[in-house]
């Protein structure tokens, strides 16, 4: 269980407030309107913007001001998941020790990765030798690698077209669904929700609101998100 304690999120003094738990193995979109604090929640959980007030805790431990390698989270953002200079094995690797000295148990479990999103064949590549789809593919590769229970994803498929936005999402209900990883995911589509959620978190004005069944929510919106969806 994720507990999120009353916290305060500083984001270069914009707040973002949580106050809501996320049970194991959930899959929640983040969904709310531009500016609304959706990256900031993502960026405060993972560590990489300071808690001010309230615990983040995780399977009863309080991570929050943890550094973001010490957390149980994998992390997936709209752009720079890959290094242009390292092959997809490396930028997989990457995911298992910074400095890229792997053991062969830790090779295998990267080439077992890569083969598991389908880019087999393709390790010793360059992400400018692979399509957007493979690029995408890759970086999952790298958040699987890691076997962390908790991924955030921050937009990741935003810029891929349809079909293929519909595949990745697939590909990672899957692997969610493979690990019993808890998932939170921010979306500006509430399509992805329907798609990939059982529970949405709707941010608005600086409030993540605790988790309510997508359909239900997405069927019956209230004021804000009904703004908010047009
Ligand atoms: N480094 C920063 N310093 C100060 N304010 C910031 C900083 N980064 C973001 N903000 C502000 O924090 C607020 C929340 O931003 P955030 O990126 O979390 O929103 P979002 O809901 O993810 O938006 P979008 O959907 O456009 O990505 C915004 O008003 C933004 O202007």
């Amino acid at each position: 269980m994720l507990k999120l304690e009353a916290v305060v999120i500083d984001n270069g003094g914009f707040d973002l407030k949580a106050d809501f738990d996320v049970p194991t193995g959930a899959k929640v979109a983040v969904i709310g309107p531009s500016g609304a604090g959706k990256s900031t929640l993502i960026g405060g959980i993972a560590g990489f913007l300071p808690v001010r007030a309230g615990r983040i805790v995780w399977h009863g431990q309080d991570i929050g001001h943890a550094d973001p390698g010490k957390r149980p989270v994998a992390m997936l953002f709209q752009d720079g998941n890959l290094f242009p200079h390292l092959t997809v094995a490396q930028n997989v690797g990457l995911g298992l020790h910074p400095d890229l000295r792997l053991n062969q148990a830790e090779r295998d479990r990267v080439a077992s990765a890569i083969a598991r999103v389908g880019l087999a064949g393709m390790e010793t590549r360059k992400p400018a030798a692979l399509s957007g789809g493979q690029q995408s593919r890759a970086a999952l590769a790298r958040v699987l690698v890691q076997g962390r229970p908790l991924l955030l994803l921050d937009e990741p498929f935003a810029a891929l077209g349809p079909a293929l936005k519909v595949e990745m999402l697939g590909l990672v209900e899957d692997l969610v669904r493979e690990t019993g990883a808890t998932l939170l995911m921010v979306s500006h589509d509430p399509g992805d929700a329907r798609r990939i959620a059982d529970q949405v978190v709707l941010v608005t004005e600086g409030v993540a609101c605790p988790p309510r069944d997508t359909a239900a929510l997405l069927d019956d919106p209230p004021p804000a998100l009904r703004d908010y969806l047009g």
